[in-house]
């Protein structure tokens, strides 16, 4: 039988880590959630009304879906949809997240560069390329290297505009190393704007969140901004 949306919440609540619940509850606080409703769907309910929807398209379009190429790309992008390149609205594929005291008391900046991504236009469901720059001055706590990369890419695995996928970023480490001293840049080609529409091969977007002595102090900024 399937849980009621009450019931589908709590489940949610026992699978999810406590990082992921802190993480949604800062980004519904600060009103950066992605907007997304409990439609009390498990992943293969999901995949399955995907899969159906897919098919629609595919032969709507006019292609043959009994050819062998074509006959398992409904199953393919439901797949992918659920799994890969959507995964990210499910705070249940949030991260493990490593995050020690600051015993050895550093006080400057921690940046991470060139941290590639891909990601989906929300507008036109094709893919954003981008990569983005992170920075933070730790206080009592800081985070593994890596951690950093995957909360970009956790992030980058839904429908997104850019400058929300900057701004989840950002309160998500500011939620997690409890400072507001942190600091996103992200520059991206979006395929909507390339592939289709204006066609413009070469632009690129470039986006920055900040936030505390990144925001206020000029020096600080600028160190970021820095290569
Ligand atoms: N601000 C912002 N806009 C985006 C992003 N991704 C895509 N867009 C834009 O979303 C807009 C959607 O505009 P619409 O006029 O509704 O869609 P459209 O008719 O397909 O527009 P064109 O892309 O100009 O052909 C376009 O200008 C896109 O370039 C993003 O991350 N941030
Ligand atoms: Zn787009």
């Amino acid at each position: 039988m399937k849980a009621n949306t009450a019931e589908q919440t709590n489940l949610n609540r026992l699978v999810l880590s406590n990082e992921a619940i802190k993480v949604r509850d800062a980004l519904i606080n600060s009103g950066l959630e992605t907007p997304m409703i409990d439609n009390g769907l498990t992943s293969e309910e999901k995949y399955q009304r995907i899969k159906s929807a897919f098919e629609d398209v595919v032969t709507t379009l006019g292609l043959d879906l009994t050819d062998d190429s074509l006959a398992e790309t409904p199953h393919r992008i439901a797949k992918m949809y659920v799994k890969e390149i959507f995964s990210g609205l499910d705070y249940a594929q949030f991260p493990k997240i490593t995050v020690i005291e600051n015993k050895m008391q550093v006080d400057e900046m921690v940046k991470v560069s060139d941290i590639s991504f891909t990601s989906t236009c929300e507008h036109h469901f094709v893919t954003i390329d981008g990569l983005a720059k992170v920075a933070y001055l730790p206080k009592t706590k800081i985070i593994g290297l890596s951690k950093i990369n995957r909360i970009v890419r956790f992030f980058a695995q839904r429908p997104q505009v850019q400058e929300r996928l900057t701004q989840q970023i950002l309160v998500t480490l500011q939620a997690l190393l409890e400072t507001d001293n942190v600091a996103v840049s992200i520059s991206a080609v979006h395929y909507c704007v390339k592939a289709r529409g204006v066609m413009d091969a070469s632009s690129s977007t470039q986006t920055t969140a900040l936030g505390g002595l990144f925001k206020r102090s000029d020096k600080t900024r600028g160190e970021f901004l820095a290569r």
